[in-house]
């Protein structure tokens, strides 16, 4: 069993308004609920659990009728729409601050989500310690969109472009330097869903995209093989960030965007054992698990299970 040698600091984050609907707040509670802390004790963990830190929860925001939808596809007809961009960008501060204590402790930062917004706060903190920090990102989309290109407004669509720089200085801005990432230093992975700016993006940039359709033909092994050589080679530290519907909405349909034909339950579980056995990740988030969505808590469940394989969890 490869384990880190280091304390795990569990940073919860109850935030939601980032999303397209309400919900993936109650993830963190879902997920300690699943037994993650029990689960790290297991495989030799000190475990230090932060208190959830007090983010703006928008429990009293009133929706109107759809009382689960912040916005929906074609919302941005106005352009530069930004949802809840205030908020947003407060919650992000508050953690960046957060992880980059967390990991001046000696503690491996364990965000869990919450909404992929707060990958601004989590790599604007982790980006303190490391100038060349690597990221994976599992995720169905992209997150790429800037207020320009968003068809919904929704800041979780927005949260990888805003950490190379692309956005609002109120997300780029954070901890007073940008970009926090390099193009070249930055890996997807189970890409299936994409808005046009965003294909855009990324064919005129560096970032490495593993689609479904790569996935299909060269098969998990050589794609983790292949991310774990380029950003060892590069990078002084790797943030993985994993997306929920990353995974095929069979095995996690507690997530607020899911898309048909993701990875499944056994090829999450090897990329996360591969990146283990490499021995290069140096923070982690897990997010978009939704349990006002989900069925039996399953999607929290897995992510348990999915962070038990990262830590060091074998079969045998
Ligand atoms: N983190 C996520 N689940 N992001 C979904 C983004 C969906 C869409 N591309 C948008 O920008 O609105
Ligand atoms: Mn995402
Ligand atoms: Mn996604």
């Amino acid at each position: 069993m490869n384990r880190l040698r280091k304390p795990i600091g569990v940073i919860s984050v109850p935030f939601d308004l980032g999303a397209a609907r309400r919900g993936a707040a109650g993830g963190p509670h879902a997920i300690m609920q699943a037994g993650l802390e029990a689960d790290l004790r297991r495989l030799g963990y000190d475990v230090h659990r932060y208190e959830p830190f007090p983010v703006d929860d928008g429990a009293t925001i009133d929706l109107g009728t759809d009382k689960d939808a912040i916005a929906t596809e074609g919302a941005n007809t106005a352009q530069s729409k930004l949802n809840f961009v205030r908020e947003v960008a407060a919650a992000n501060r508050l953690l960046a601050e957060q992880v980059a204590a967390t990991a001046a402790r000696g503690q491996f930062p364990l965000v869990l989500g919450g909404d992929h917004s707060i990958a601004v706060g989590t790599i604007a903190g982790m980006a303190d310690r490391y100038a060349n920090l690597g990221v994976v990102w599992f995720d169905a989309h992209s997150d790429l969109n800037t207020a320009e290109t968003t068809p919904s407004g929704n800041i979780h669509g927005m949260s990888l472009a805003a950490s190379l720089g692309l956005g609002p200085p109120e997300l780029t801005g954070i901890r007073g330097h940008a970009p926090k990432l390099k193009p070249e230093n930055v890996v997807l992975i189970g890409t299936r869903s994409l808005d046009q700016g965003e294909k855009e993006l990324i064919r005129a940039s560096n970032i490495t995209c593993y689609t479904m359709h790569d996935i299909d033909r060269k098969g998990i092994p050589l794609v983790m093989e292949e991310t774990i050589r380029k950003l060892s080679g590069s990078c002084d530290g790797v943030h993985l960030s994993f997306d929920a519907d990353s995974v095929d909405p069979l095995f996690a349909p507690g997530t607020g965007t899911p898309v048909r034909g993701g990875i499944s339950y056994r090829e999450a579980h090897l990329a996360l054992e591969l990146l283990c056995e490499a021995g290069i990740v140096t923070s982690a988030e897990f997010v978009e698990v939704n349990p006002a969505i989900d069925i039996r808590n399953e999607t929290a469940r897995l992510t348990v299970e999915l962070i038990a394989s990262l830590l060091g969890d074998t079969i045998l």
